[in-house]
């Protein structure tokens, strides 16, 4: 068993053409964790005098600044994770912040180069191309790509694209294996409060969707790091019943925090990486799920049983038939 706390990274998006920066500096410890600072000079309209912090810290794993490329970050984060599932280890790997802060970009990848291919495909090269090398063992894959809107999933590999509800949707079983694991990479909605996002209508019922999943996320990121929490809510949206296992249990947990240092949302990214915070008080304990595969012990015992049989009829002359007995089939 591996007993960790999440590991937490951040990502800093690089500036727009007309953006400005806020003020804020990186200290890049290779060897502890890196700290990101985020000034927020005091507002004159708040009064002279007012005693609202200026300066925010913020510890992370590993801190990736605008100039970080697409194989850099799947190298640190991404990677070891990969090698986590190959060993029989649950995984997990989850991007978090405001709308247009790269989660996407992250996850997934740009589309103008490609370079920018994100962690999804690069992982996803990356494990068959290590099953190819690996010819010792026999390997089943399954894959799904489920999109949650609306508190409704939807299997995007299935061209009918309708809504399914959590028990219908396809899983990950591998039962014909002997270690299972499974990975999750998980680009999640924006962040953003709905006051903030100022819409109405159809996008505004989305936006409330995406809050309450948030939310309720959010809820049990609090309950899981608070000690002696004996009840867990994952059961109050579909994203935490499908990250149950992700967030809290026998999972390796990675989350990538979001940032847009852009002066205007500022206040953003500081909330985001309060979120990152709580979740990196929160430890997980990865097994290795290896288990017995009934279909394997079936096929032992069917050749223990010949064996046996072709023993018994060497010794008593007498060949035994596998029919069963009147008697037998009335018992
Ligand atoms: N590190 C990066 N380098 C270059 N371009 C980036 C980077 N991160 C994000 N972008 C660009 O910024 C834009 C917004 O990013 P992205 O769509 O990934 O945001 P998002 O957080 O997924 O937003 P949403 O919550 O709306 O899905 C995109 O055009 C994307 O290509």
């Amino acid at each position: 068993m591996v007993k960790e706390a999440i590991r937490v990274y951040a990502r800093v998006k690089p500036l727009g053409r007309r953006q400005q920066a806020g003020i804020y500096s990186i200290d890049d410890d290779e060897k502890s964790l890196s700290t990101l600072e985020v000034i927020v000079p005091h507002d004159l309209a708040d009064g002279v005098v007012n005693n609202k912090r200026e300066s925010y810290k913020f510890k992370f794993q590993k801190i990736f600044d605008q100039e970080a490329k697409q194989d850099v970050v799947f190298d640190s984060i991404a990677k070891p994770v990969a090698e986590c599932v190959l060993a029989g280890y649950n995984g997990t790997i989850f991007a978090y912040g405001q709308t247009g802060s790269g989660k996407t970009f992250t996850i997934t990848g740009g589309a103008e180069c490609y370079s920018d291919r994100g962690i999804i495909p690069r992982t996803l090269s990356y494990i068959f191309d290590q099953l190819q090398k690996d010819s010792s063992k026999v390997y089943t894959t399954h894959v799904s790509y489920l999109e949650i809107y609306n508190e409704c999933g939807y299997d995007l590999l299935d061209p009918r694209h309708e809504a399914s509800r959590l028990e219908d949707l396809p899983k990950e079983p591998g039962s014909t294996t002997i270690r299972r694991s499974k990975l999750h990479l998980v680009d999640l909605a924006g962040s953003e409060r709905v006051a903030k996002t100022g819409v109405g209508g159809q996008l505004l019922t989305e936006a409330k969707y995406i809050n309450l999943s948030l939310h309720y996320l959010e809820q049990v990121i609090i309950a899981l790091a608070e000690k002696n929490r004996s009840h867990i809510p994952y059961r109050n949206s579909m994203m935490t019943s499908v990250l149950r296992d992700s967030l809290g249990g026998n999972c390796m947990t990675t989350m990538i925090a979001m940032l847009s240092i852009d002066k205007r949302n500022i206040d953003e990214s500081i909330s985001t990486c309060r979120f990152a915070q709580r979740v990196a008080l929160i430890k997980n304990e990865a097994v290795l799920n290896e288990e017995v595969d009934p279909r394997l012990i079936i096929v032992q015992l069917k050749k223990e049983i010949q064996e046996l049989k072709d023993e018994l009829e060497l010794v008593t002359g007498k060949q035994r038939t596998s029919e069963l007995s009147q008697e037998e089939l009335l018992q």
